[in-house]
C-alpha cells in the first residue's frame, strides 16, 4: 500500500469496513476496519486502518457521511476481463461443438458480417455492456467487427454507462470462407484511421481506441505492418490473439513461411509492445516466451474459451514464471460465459487439471486467481497505474460484495472472516452479491 498523501481535490466518498486486493508482493491483503476516501475526480485519496474517525476527518479535511459496510460485506478491485468480442454476446452459451477454426466460420463471421444494422449492433452492445458491469467488469478489453460505425457505438455505450474500456475495431482483409466478411486492405487502414480519430475526438475519459488485427491467420503481412505503424504514430494499445490451436499454429507457418514462430510474425510487424495484449498463448513455446518478456507484452488467459472450443490449457505458472504479464479474459462467446467470476474458476479448474496430469506442477491458490483478475488483468493491459487495487492516488474501480444478500446463491452457516468470505464469493457468488460498482468513484451499478 502506498503512502496515504492528502490530494488537493475535496474528499466525496467515504467508506467504513474491510478491503480486499491484491498487491505484486501480496496476493491477497484483507483490510478490516478500514476508512477509503475517494475524491471529487474519482481517485482513491485516502485508506487508514483502525484509525478514530475523527483523527481521519481531522486529518483528511472531510464533511461527507460515511458509509458504514456490515459484517459480510467487503470492497473488492472491480473485476478486468482483458479480453471478449462484445459482437459475439448474441450467441453466447450455443454454438460450443467445433474448433476455432471452424467454429469461426460456421458461427463467429455469419453472425459478425451482421453489424452493418446499426439497431442490432446497439441492441447487442447494450446488453453486453450492461451485463458485464453488473457481474462486476469494471474494465474490458473489447473486440467489436470489421464495421467502424457499430464499432463507435460500443464505445459510445461503454461510455454512457461509465465502464472503463478499450474498444477495437477488427481489422482482416483475408477471409477465404466468408468472401463478404473482409476488408480491402486499404479500406481496412482508411477505416481504422477514422475510427481512430472519430473516437479520440469524443475525449471519452475511459473509452479509448485499441488496435485489432484479428489474428494473423485473416491479415496481409501488408496489412500487419502498416497498422503496426497507425498504433504507433497514435500510442495505441494493440490487441489481436495467438496460438491458442495447433492447427492454428500450423496454418500460420503455411502462411508466413519465412518466419520461425507464429510470436515471431507478429514482432517482424512490429505488433509487440508493452501495450500490446494477446489472447489465449496456450501452445507457445519457452522462446516465445521470453520474447513476449523482452517486449513486454502481456497474454490474456481464455481459460472457458480454452475448454469450450477444445483449443488447449494454458500453463499460468510457466507464462509467470517468464515473467510476461498475464491477466485473465471471458472471450465470448468461445467462452460462453459473460462474467469474470466464472474465468477465476476456470482458471483454477484449467490449473488443477494440470496438475492432475503432472503432480508436479502446482495449482493456482484463489488468492492467485483473485490477483490475476484484479492488478494482473491492469497490469496486462498496462492500467496499473490508474486501477487495479487500492493504493492511494489510482481510481477508485470497485465492487461492494454482500456474501450474505436475502435469497442469493451463498448460505452462510457460521461466522466465517474476510478471507473466507472472498474465497466463498468467487467460487459461488454471482451478481445477485454485486451491490454495488464504481467506477472511477461513478457508481455505476445499479443501472439507472
Ligand atoms: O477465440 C477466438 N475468437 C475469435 O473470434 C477469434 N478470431 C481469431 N481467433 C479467435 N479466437
Ligand atoms: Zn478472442
Amino acid at each position: 500500500m502506498a503512502d496515504s498523501q492528502v490530494s488537493t481535490a475535496t474528499v466525496s466518498k467515504v467508506f467504513r469496513g474491510t478491503f480486499v486486493h491484491s498487491t505484486q508482493q501480496d496476493a491477497l491483503v484483507v483490510l478490516e476496519d478500514t476508512l477509503l476516501g475517494v475524491d471529487s475526480n474519482g481517485k482513491i485519496s485516502f485508506v487508514e486502518r483502525g484509525q478514530e474517525l475523527e483523527n481521519v476527518s481531522a486529518k483528511f479535511g472531510f464533511k461527507c457521511d460515511v458509509t458504514q459496510l456490515s459484517p459480510h460485506e467487503f470492497f473488492m478491485p472491480g473485476l478486468v476481463d482483458t479480453h471478449i468480442h462484445a459482437s459475439q454476446y448474441s450467441y453466447a452459451g450455443t454454438a460450443l461443438d467445433l474448433p476455432l477454426l471452424q467454429w469461426l466460420t460456421t458461427y463467429t463471421f455469419p453472425v459478425e458480417s451482421q453489424y452493418t444494422d446499426l439497431e442490432f449492433a446497439r441492441r447487442v452492445y447494450t446488453q453486453v455492456v450492461k451485463r458485464t458491469l453488473r457481474n462486476g467488469t469494471t474494465t474490458a478489453c473489447y473486440f467489436a467487427t470489421i464495421h467502424t460505425d457499430a464499432s463507435l457505438l460500443l464505445a459510445q455505450i461503454a461510455n454512457d454507462f461509465g465502464q472503463r474500456a478499450l474498444v477495437g475495431k477488427v481489422c482482416m482483409d483475408r477471409n477465404g470462407a466468408l468472401e463478404q466478411y473482409k476488408e480491402g486492405t486499404q479500406e481496412s487502414l482508411d477505416e481504422t484511421s477514422r475510427f481512430i480519430r472519430e473516437l479520440l475526438k469524443r475525449k471519452y475519459l475511459l473509452v479509448k481506441p485499441v488496435m485489432t488485427p484479428r489474428f494473423a491467420v485473416s491479415c496481409s503481412g501488408e496489412l500487419l505492418l502498416k497498422l503496426s505503424e497507425i498504433a504507433k504514430n497514435n500510442n495505441l494499445h494493440i490487441q489481436s490473439h495467438i496460438s491458442e490451436t495447433k492447427e492454428e499454429v500450423k496454418l500460420v507457418k503455411q502462411l508466413f513461411p519465412d518466419l520461425e514462430t507464429y510470436t515471431d510474425v507478429y514482432n517482424e510487424h512490429n505488433l509487440l509492445t508493452n501495450k500490446t495484449i494477446m489472447a489465449h498463448g496456450c501452445h507457445l513455446s519457452d522462446k516465445e516466451l521470453e520474447l513476449f518478456h523482452k517486449k513486454g507484452t502481456s497474454l490474456a488467459h481464455c481459460p472457458n474459451s480454452n475448454i469450450s472450443l477444445c483449443s488447449g490449457l494454458l500453463d499460468v505458472r510457466k507464462v509467470l514464471s517468464h515473467k510476461v504479464k498475464l491477466g485473465l479474459g471471458t472471450d465470448v462467446a468461445g467462452g460462453y460465459s459473460a462474467s469474470m467470476l466464472d474465468a477465476v474458476r476456470r482458471a483454477r479448474d484449467t490449473s488443477k487439471a494440470l496438475s492432475i496430469m503432472d503432480p508436479t506442477r502446482v495449482p493456482l491458490t484463489f488468492e492467485e486467481t483473485f490477483r490475476l483478475a484484479t492488478l494482473g488483468g491492469s497490469q496486462a493491459l498496462s492500467m496499473d497505474g490508474q486501477t487495479g487495487n487500492f493504493e492511494v492516488g489510482k481510481d477508485f474501480d470497485a465492487l461492494r460484495v454482500n456474501v450474505a444478500v436475502p435469497d442469493g446463491p451463498i448460505d452462510l452457516v457460521q461466522y466465517d472472516g474476510p478471507k473466507i468470505l472472498l474465497e466463498k464469493f468467487l467460487n459461488t457468488g454471482d451478481d445477485r452479491n454485486i451491490l454495488e460498482v464504481y467506477v472511477a468513484g461513478r457508481k455505476v451499478v445499479p443501472i439507472e
